[in-house]
């Protein structure tokens, strides 16, 4: 028996609209990322793959994306499930920043060094700066010491697998549709466990904003084939915005 896992990528935010560092910050989508939601929900029923079930993380440009895509869907009402496990990666004291300025100011070498080598963190957020995340009353039940201050991607992979096995694998076994609703790294952590993709080709790996990304997984959960963008030519154009974003 196979099972599908439908990852999506929250549509564009207005921070990405912006070019700033996001991470934990909390940033609503813009009318492109609700178009872009919008049209990740006609695919799905184009493709006739209707989820059973949706994970989110506490972020609302994923909340969001997910409620639109499953509002077009009519699937609005299928269980729901959040994990801080599924946020985007912290980015430290990065959160906030102009991307073209910090390339400017640090080089282009750290600053894809910071955005996408495997084990190095940008520098830590300082607990007072206005983009900390430390008093924010959705990560009360995280220990202080588990709360992070930055992460690398290894770092979103280690706390994103046990919500893998624990809450998203029972959903697959189960051979439910399930649709996980999040993030450019914290989604570059699963495709890569996944995919097993090597800790220094995961640094070309970026994944587009709102198009519906579909794994069919044997029964130990691997996948049978490449994961297939339902809009592949879309997928092609916003992964190479993403790559470059920072450099025009
Ligand atoms: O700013 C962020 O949080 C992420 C995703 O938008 O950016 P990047 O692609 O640079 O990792």
């Amino acid at each position: 028996m196979t099972s599908t896992l439908i990852l999506l990528r929250h549509g564009e935010s207005e921070w990405n609209a912006k070019n700033l560092f996001t991470g934990w910050v909390d940033v609503d989508l813009n009318a492109k990322g609700e178009a872009e939601a919008q049209r990740g929900g006609e695919l799905l029923v184009e493709a006739g793959l209707l989820p059973d079930v949706v994970h989110t993380s506490l972020l609302k440009r994923a909340i969001r994306t997910a409620q639109i895509a499953l509002m077009t869907a009519e699937r609005h009402w299928v269980p729901t499930r959040r994990s801080w496990r599924l946020n985007e990666r912290h980015y430290g004291a990065l959160q906030g920043k102009d991307k073209k300025e910090t390339l400017a100011e640090f080089g282009e070498e750290q600053f894809m060094v910071w955005r996408r080598s495997y084990d190095v963190p940008p520098p830590p957020i300082d607990r007072d700066d206005p983009y900390a995340n430390f008093h924010d009353p959705r990560y009360a039940s995280l220990p202080p010491d588990a709360r992070p201050a930055t992460e690398c991607l290894k770092d979103v992979l280690l706390r994103a697998l046990p919500y893998w096995y624990d809450a998203i694998v029972p959903d697959l076994q189960a051979g439910k549709v399930t649709l996980v609703a999040a993030h450019g790294n914290s989604l570059r952590a699963i495709v890569k466990h996944l995919d097993q993709i090597g800790d220094a080709e995961v640094v070309s790996l970026n994944i587009p904003t709102g198009i519906p990304l579909v794994y069919e997984l044997d029964d130990d959960l691997r996948p049978t084939g490449p994961g297939r963008y339902l809009d592949p030519e879309a997928a092609a154009a916003s992964i190479e915005a993403v790559k470059n974003q920072g450099k025009k």
